[in-house]
């Protein structure tokens, strides 16, 4: 049953709406009702629909949630995606105005990280291109042209930024490419030049839902505004106290914007938590109020208390993964708790480490989320990349990824001009590479290479025609020399063998795949299934990820691990003074709790072969004392909680001895 501020939310059609409330007030909820009644009580059409998520993971969730509430035609119809996956769409039908020929490629945050690092001075330091890649990228999420960019530059590095933009620019026409940030920057393009486009695009859309809100960065706020149409369909949903994507140009101040460009806005606050103990609500409703506030909320739940919030102070960090790794197994006993209802939450992805091996030896089944997944590889990659050209010659980034992979001296104006050609002859680059006068017009060397990797394709497709897949990449790996290409590239033996072993893992796959006779002619359909197969999905695991990952989701026991002083709150954050931000992390953190929230910090932390001594986190402090329980300080507490562990391995004796 839905409360009357939610009802009214789902109701209320006439102009754009924003709710705006706390963590847990079913927010989320509401979207996914309101596409449920816009559907059956306002006739609206499923396709006429878009609901927008800040992660794929929770559009996929979203859809799963709507999908039992109305038919899976209708579902299917629906439009539920992140930002840039509602681009993708958007230039897949106009990318005529965009630009762009049909079947441009998207390349991901990798293939155009080594782009700008082709354009980028030789030699260039990691920290030094990671600047760079953001200051590009900043100048695309602003709207900016390189010619703006160059003339809003206030130093050097910016005016340097600026060139490289127009160069890799270039070079995405040329390949008939895209990056992410053209997801949002090309779209919005043609939507603010276009009123044709526009007015099309409002009609195509008629209702657009937003979650997460609070996150979007003002790129995304410019195409909202151009999509919502006339009618003001529109409904956002979010939470200015969990702003976590500052540092990555989400603009809180889009709440406000909202407002003065839609004076008809209507404002609906949340204020009953569905999700929170009572004492883990108070603990985040006092951490929060430590950071100044535009919007008042109050939030209140009518769950019980809970057991305290447990603070663990730990010597070190695989002390701290021991205890963790042990609690959580003793909860799952006393409490017959799936391990899919615990999570352990960190500020940063090399936490884990000391975790997983802790749960490792407690045999406590785990998904790392977030975390390089098995396709992600490099090496993987390449070889998969190979499989696409095989299968799809026109497929012009898979073309470009493992033209020079492993190293065929081909050179960044050889791709250039090839790119232009291709362009101007709407034709793939694999085809264009077989144009002779091309190929003339190219220094001999580049030229041929460029024949000689024709060639190597050509034979791999007869191949391909007579064979399975998985002796097809048995024969990608011989023919392209890929073993001797990773000694050279990781002289270390034990990572040579792990790359080398991802390999013949994914041989085994396409094995297990080609079972039932399977041709390579199936090759596309088994790329797509290897690509597409929800291989996210993580069972009955316990769930490990960041604080940033774990926005929007929900767990009844909850570790937030490394609370200290430089750790959760960040040491950059503290050094620039973003403490405030950091704060907004921890009370995300607090508030995916249901029943049980533990808080841990180590003494001492090893980094850098350095064993350093922590103070625990200013955020511990802030929390009402009342609430916490500091497992060491209080005797009789501590009796407590070692009577329930002993009397959970009293009970699993019992179990053993029963079998
Ligand atoms: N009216 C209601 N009655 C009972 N349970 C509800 C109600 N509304 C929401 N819930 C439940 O409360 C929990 C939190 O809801 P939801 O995830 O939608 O909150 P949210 O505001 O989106 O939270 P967050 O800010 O963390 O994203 C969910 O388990 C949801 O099913
Ligand atoms: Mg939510």
């Amino acid at each position: 049953m839905l409360n009357p501020q939610q009802h009214a939310a789902v109701e209320y059609v006439d102009g754009p709406l924003l709710v705006l409330a706390g963590a847990g007030s079913g927010k989320t909820r509401v979207i996914t009702e309101k596409i449920a009644h816009l559907i059956a009580r306002r006739n609206l059409a499923p396709g006429k629909i878009a609901a927008i998520t800040f992660t794929n993971k929770a559009a996929r969730e979203m859809r799963e949630r709507v999908a039992k509430m109305i038919s899976a035609e209708a579902a299917q119809a629906l439009t539920v995606c992140t930002f840039h996956a509602l681009g993708l769409k958007f230039l897949h039908i106009e990318h005529e105005r965009a630009g762009l020929r049909r079947n441009f490629s998207v390349l991901d945050a990798d293939d155009s990280g080594a782009l700008i690092k082709e354009l980028a001075p030789a030699g260039i330091k990691p920290d030094a291109l990671w600047r760079l890649r953001n200051l590009v990228s900043q100048a695309k999420n602003a709207g900016l042209t390189p010619e703006q960019a160059a003339d809003a530059a206030r130093g050097a590095p910016e005016l340097e930024a600026a060139s490289i933009y127009e160069r890799y620019q270039a070079r995405l026409a040329a390949y008939n490419a895209v990056d992410f940030d053209d997801l949002i920057r090309l779209p919005l393009q043609v939507l603010e030049s276009d009123a044709e486009a526009r007015a099309g695009w409002q009609e195509r859309l008629r209702y657009l839902l937003v979650d997460e809100y609070q996150d979007t960065n003002d790129a995304q706020y410019r195409l909202l505004k151009c999509l919502i149409g006339p009618r003001g369909g529109i409904t956002c949903v979010g939470d200015d106290d969990q702003s976590i994507y500052a540092w990555r140009g989400a603009n809180p101040e889009n709440i406000d914007q909202l407002g003065r460009d839609w004076p008809n806005l209507k404002v609906i606050k949340l204020e009953q938590n569905y999700r929170c103990a009572k004492r883990i609500l108070r603990a985040a409703n006092t951490l929060i109020a430590n950071n100044p506030h535009l919007h008042q909320k109050s939030l209140w739940s009518d769950l019980p208390d809970g057991p305290p919030i447990r603070v663990l102070e730990c010597n070190d960090n695989d002390h701290e993964a021991e205890r963790i790794a042990s609690i959580a197994s003793h909860l799952a006993e006393k409490h017959k708790a799936r391990w899919n209802e615990f999570a352990i939450l960190y500020r940063g992805n090399h936490q884990a480490r000391a975790l997983e091996k802790a749960l490792r030896l407690a045999r406590v089944p785990y998904h790392l989320s977030g975390a390089l997944s098995f396709l992600d590889r490099a090496e993987v990659k390449d070889v998969l990349c190979y499989l696409r050209l095989i299968a799809n010659p026109s497929d012009d980034a898979a073309f470009l990824r493992v033209v020079n992979c492993p190293k065929r001296e081909i050179g960044a104006t050889t791709l250039e001009k090839l790119g232009k050609l291709a362009q101007t002859r709407h034709m793939a680059m694999l085809d264009a590479a077989r144009n002779d006068s091309a190929l003339k017009a190219m220094a001999s060397r580049p030229a041929a290479a460029l024949a000689g990797f024709v060639r190597l394709i050509d034979g791999l497709r007869q191949t391909a025609k007579q064979s399975s897949a998985a002796d097809l990449v048995e024969a990608v790996l011989e023919r392209t020399h890929y073993g001797a290409y990773l000694a050279a590239q990781a002289p270390d033996p034990a990572q040579r063998e792990r790359r080398m072993g991802n390999l013949r893992e994914l041989v085994e796959w396409f094995r297990a795949m080609g079972k039932d006779g399977g041709r390579a002619g199936d090759l596309t359909s088994q790329l797509a299934l290897l690509t597409h197969a929800d291989r996210d999905d993580p069972g009955n695991a316990l769930r490990m990820m960041t604080l940033h990952a774990a926005k929007g989701l929900e767990f009844r026991f909850v570790f937030i691990v490394g609370c200290e002083d430089g750790t959760l709150p960040h040491e950059g954050a503290m050094d620039e003074g973003r403490v405030d931000e950091e704060r907004r992390l921890m009370y995300v953190g607090i508030t995916r709790a249901k029943e049980l929230l533990t808080l841990s910090f180590s003494a001492r932390t090893r980094r850098f072969g350095e064993l350093l001594t922590n103070q625990p986190s200013r955020f511990l402090k802030e929390l009402p004392e009342a609430e916490l329980h500091w497992q060491g300080r209080n005797p009789e507490a501590d009796a407590e909680v070692a009577r329930e562990t002993a009397e959970s391995h009293i009970a699993r004796l019992a179990a053993l001895l029963g079998d």
